[in-house]
């Protein structure tokens, strides 16, 4: 039987560019204070390129070597409190090539699912350096639906209704959305939680990297597409609780997943 709520901790952190080992040490301060802190969460989420940030010109000596110094920490973790992971996204090594991977964790610490940004952010001259992935992120976390992206995943409206016709109710979404664009994080975030009719859970750095600025305001949105928790500027915590019957309440008050033509479009 799905779980029919989850608590949730989006661990809004600043991160050191090109410093993993204080990237490390952070995100583990960080974890232990969202496990001891309470309520005790279902569901840990952090943000996107939490070991290295956008260190992208040494992000080949950086970036973790399959993942493994990554999945050392969040597998233990993840097992030793019982409790369940989106594990931001890494810089990861994989022969000499670098993507930007989130890592899916359950209770038991087994890794359940993994996903490699897909849309490479030009403007921060990703693709100059980075990897695309080849496919889209889904993940059951206590038995309940789940999509991942990353960041600029949101802008294209495509992959989170693809998620949705797959069964997600929630789409988890790491990030490093710089300033000054706050209008576009929150209404892209609220335009997907509404057309969808699911959870939208995204996490975003704060603190500034160079002439980049992050803003915080990592948010949870309902599927009605209002925001029932949100950060501010700094470096915190972000609890909130999400009643996964409200999907299915709010796809029965407006039936979009009856109503849509998709011969038409
Ligand atoms: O789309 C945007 O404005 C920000 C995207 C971004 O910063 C990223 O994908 O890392």
């Amino acid at each position: 039987m799905p779980q029919h709520s989850l608590n949730l901790a989006l661990l809004q952190m600043d991160i050191a560019i090109g410093e993993p080992e204080a990237n490390f040490n952070k995100l583990e301060n960080m974890l232990e204070e969202a496990v001891t802190g309470s309520p005790k969460p279902d569901v840990i989420v952090f943000p996107e390129m939490w070991n290295t940030g956008y260190a992208l010109e040494r992000i080949q000596q950086l970036a973790d070597e399959n993942g493994e110094r990554t999945d050392a920490l969040l597998s233990a973790f993840s097992r030793k409190h019982g409790v369940n992971i989106v594990g931001g996204s890494i810089a990861e090594k994989k022969e000499d090539q670098i993507f930007n991977t989130i890592y899916v964790y359950d209770r038991e610490g087994n890794k359940v699912a993994d996903y490699s940004k897909i849309h490479l952010f030009r403007l921060m001259d990703e693709e100059k350096y980075l990897v695309s992935g080849d496919k889209i992120g889904s993940a059951h976390i206590d038995e309940v639906a789940a999509g991942v992206m990353i960041c600029y995943d949101i802008r294209f409206p495509e992959l989170a209704r693809k998620l949705a016709l797959g069964g997600a109710k929630v789409l988890f979404v790491p990030a490093e959305w710089p300033k000054p664009r706050l209008h576009h994080w929150r209404t892209l975030l609220t335009a997907r939680a509404i057309e969808n009719q699911m959870f939208v859970v995204a996490c975003n750095r704060v603190g500034i990297s160079g002439e980049t600025d992050f803003f915080g305001h990592s948010m949870v949105i309902d599927p009605w597409g209002e925001a029932i928790a949100e950060g501010g500027e700094n470096e915190c915590i972000i609890r909130a609780e999400i009643h996964l019957d409200d999907v299915d309440r709010v796809r029965r008050t407006i039936p979009i997943f009856e109503d849509r033509r998709p011969s038409l479009y």
